[in-house]
């Protein structure tokens, strides 16, 4: 694991959506195409807006969530919501978005159809996470009803309910975001920098980022 601090997060936010374009450059040069993973919540939207301003091939880019909330994309707690406003715009409103929600009662529902989109676009070329305070990244939350396949399945998908989410997830799995060999994880403030370090020494069930860590670059700034 790569830990990069910065003076500020705007500084980590604009270093970091120039790191996501380069990669994404550089697998569309060897593949021809790219996919990227990128978090919701309430830390990414910086980046969404500086990385959305890159020009680069971005019809050949399919961006999907590395997890949603299963509500409407009209809610405000929509993470499909969040990347429609701040990454599909500008340069970056040519790449192809493929969906985590579709209408349903609960994710169970569309699993199926939803994996069997995101399939031909893994593995995933690039990744961005985010993290919680209590160590969970993407939806995969310590205490989640379906922790364990979320940690050490093979499904790519995995609804989830976890203690303390209002509503519930639809999350990538950790063997989804483990095969992508550019992943980085993007955290702001001192409690979650001492959460991360905590991480290091605790296992994925307890700490669900610490299956993601290897390999990663996590991006941090005080503020
Ligand atoms: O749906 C979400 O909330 C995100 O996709 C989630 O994975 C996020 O990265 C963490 O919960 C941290 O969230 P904050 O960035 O808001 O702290």
């Amino acid at each position: 694991m790569e830990f990069v601090e910065y003076a500020d997060s705007e500084m980590m936010m604009i270093d970091l959506a120039d790191r996501l374009a380069s990669e994404l450059r550089a697998a569309i040069a060897a593949d021809g195409r790219a996919s990227l993973a990128v978090p919701g919540g309430t830390t990414p939207g910086p980046v969404f807006d500086t990385l959305s301003a890159i020009s680069l091939d971005w019809d050949k880019v399919h961006v999907m969530l590395t997890d949603e909330r299963w509500v409407p994309e009209s809610s405000e707690r929509s993470n499909t919501g969040l990347l429609k406003r701040r990454l599909f715009t500008g340069e970056a409103a040519r790449a192809h978005y493929l969906p985590l929600y579709a209408e349903a009662e609960c994710p169970e529902e569309k699993l199926d159809e939803l994996q069997a989109q995101l399939a031909p676009h893994l593995p995933l070329s690039v990744v961005l996470l985010g993290m919680g305070a209590d160590m969970h990244t993407a939806s995969i939350f310590p205490g989640a009803d379906r922790l364990d396949a979320a940690l050490n399945g093979d499904e790519t998908l995995v609804a989830m309910r976890a203690p303390g989410a209002p509503e519930p997830r639809i999350t990538l799995s950790a063997k989804v975001l483990q095969d992508s060999m550019r992943r980085h994880i993007v955290i702001i403030g001192a409690e979650k920098r001492a959460a991360l370090e905590k991480a290091q020494s605790l296992s994925p069930e307890e700490a669900p980022v610490a299956a993601v860590l290897k390999g990663a670059t996590v991006h941090w700034a005080e503020s």
